[in-house]
């Protein structure tokens, strides 16, 4: 491994000598997000999801972060594994790691999904601004701001359950492996490099989503040669958990289309 990558915390699941699908979470959350698509996938996958670094039971070395290195550690992974080339799903800051994959380590993709992401997110100064924040108060006032931007009114009043679970993990996050991520954010803008995708690519979006809406992913859509989108109705950022027969299917749909055995 090289000494700029971590180990990070994963669970495997399905076969393991069958094709390898990679799971990267949003921010302020863990591998933990994924159990649904996972259980979807591990009949034909050899699915790996992962704690990103300073997030979950994943190591938290001082910050800031960079993008690059969020990926670097994801390839330390496959190489500890043993897998030469796997297919990867990301949402939010987990797609960010991916589309840095694709134009950095494009030669260990076989296939790519990005969920609710942007080729650059908003104004760095608005991360610059969270990570501060969140380093001098810690994490219990974003879980109450981020509420609403992770998850439709409908879905908060018929889920509140499974809504607080995900919350939990936010709450639960480090601080300051919280805020190194929101630095590599600010820094993170790969609209000038969407030429450079050669990997089959799918977009999945979210019709309610206020932090990475369909309009926020254009640029992605007409950047990445031959992607293709799917917009889920009914969900905000974290759609894989407010509409997992539709994420999971199109997901799928994706993989075993793109994916050699
Ligand atoms: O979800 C991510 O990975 C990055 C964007 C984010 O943090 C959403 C939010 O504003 O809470």
């Amino acid at each position: 491994m090289s000494p700029e990558t971590v180990a990070l915390n994963h669970y495997t699941s399905g076969d393991p000598d069958a094709p390898a699908v990679f799971l990267g979470a949003s921010l302020g959350t863990t591998l933990s997000m994924w159990d649904s698509l996972a259980d979807h996938l591990a009949h034909r996958y050899h699915v790996v999801r992962f704690d990103t670094r300073g997030h979950g039971s994943s190591p938290v070395p001082p910050g800031p972060y960079t993008m690059r290195a969020l990926a670097a550690d994801v390839v330390a992974l496959a190489d500890e594994l043993e897998i030469r080339r796997f297919a990867y799903v990301g949402l939010s800051l987990g797609g960010a790691i991916g589309l840095t994959l694709a134009v950095e380590h494009g030669d260990r993709l076989t296939s790519l999904v990005l969920c609710c992401t942007a080729a650059k997110f908003g104004d760095p100064f608005t991360w610059l601004d969270r990570g501060a924040r969140v380093r001098d108060e810690g994490m219990r006032w974003l879980v109450d701001a981020t509420r609403e931007r992770w998850f439709t009114p409908e879905f908060l009043r018929e889920h509140p359950r499974e809504a607080d679970d995900v919350l939990r993990m936010l709450g639960d996050t480090a601080p300051q492996g919280y805020a190194a991520c929101c630095d590599a954010l600010a820094a993170y803008d790969l609209s000038d490099r969407l030429g450079e995708v050669s990997t089959p690519t799918r977009l999945i979006l979210a019709a309610q989503d206020p932090v990475t809406p369909p309009e926020a992913a254009r640029p992605l859509v007409e950047g990445i040669a031959g992607a293709d989108q799917v917009v889920i109705d009914g969900a905000a950022h974290i759609a894989n958990i407010a509409r997992p027969d539709r994420f999971n299917a199109a997901v799928a749909e994706h993989l075993d289309r793109t994916v050699q055995e």
